[in-house]
């Protein structure tokens, strides 16, 4: 059963917001994110995870995860926005990332700390245009899942990517306008080293963490 966090963020996917749902490590957001998916599918909603990382989308092999650079066809991110929009748009090459824009309904991004402002905006940019729209992603709806405590994006400055965190993007908050956090700890096993974890990461130790 869900905590009352996960209750709100479950309704607030359910019907159709964009949203970011933040929270440390063992709060339940895999949890949440896995029974939404399942929720929209069965509801004939077309739902696809994204990680920035191949290994987290492993965590989701079972709902066909893969990474946001692949899903996207943003490739290693060498691409200018108006070449790549050309590129999905009349190479065969990309003909599965402009199928991901046309028929997504909702998209679940994991592991949003680790996705730079530079690819976030591209991704906006791609789906918008490719979809013809005005709307932010097009329309579609977009769940930013994680924890940006944790690791942060990886700069590629060769590529002018200077790894800013997406939600310092200027349109960010009115894209995203509810943000919800998932309090409650459900992760049993090592809980004493996870809660050490947890208070060391927003930088206020308790004694008991200290001793
Ligand atoms: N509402 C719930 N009821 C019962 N168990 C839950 C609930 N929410 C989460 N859990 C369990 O708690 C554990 C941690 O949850 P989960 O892996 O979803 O956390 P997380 O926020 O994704 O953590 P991380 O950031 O480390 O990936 C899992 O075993 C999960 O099944």
């Amino acid at each position: 059963m869900f905590d009352e966090d996960q209750i709100e963020a479950f309704n607030l996917i359910k019907d159709g917001h964009n949203l970011l749902v933040s929270g440390q490590a063992g709060a339940g957001k895999t949890f949440l994110i896995k029974k939404a998916v399942k929720y929209l599918r069965k509801h004939q909603r077309k739902a696809d995870i994204v990680c920035s990382t191949g290994i987290a989308a492993t965590h989701f092999s079972d709902l066909g995860a893969q990474t946001l650079h692949r899903w996207a066809g943003i490739e290693d991110g060498r691409h200018m926005n108006q070449n790549l929009l050309h590129l999905i748009e009349t190479d065969e090459r990309f003909i599965s990332v402009k199928k991901n824009f046309l028929n997504v309904d909702v998209l679940f991004i994991d592991e949003i700390s680790m996705i730079s402002s530079k690819v976030l905006s591209q991704v906006e940019f791609l789906i918008r245009n490719v979809r013809k729209s005005n709307q932010y992603f097009g329309g579609a709806q977009i769940v930013l899942v994680g924890d940006f405590y944790q690791l942060p994006p990886v700069p590629n400055e060769l590529l002018g990517d200077p790894g800013n965190h997406c939600f310092r993007i200027s349109w960010f908050n009115d894209c995203f306008p509810h943000q919800i956090i998932l309090h409650l700890i459900h992760r049993q096993s090592d809980h004493t080293l996870i809660k050490c974890i947890n208070e060391l990461e927003i930088g206020n130790p308790s004694d008991e963490t200290l001793a």
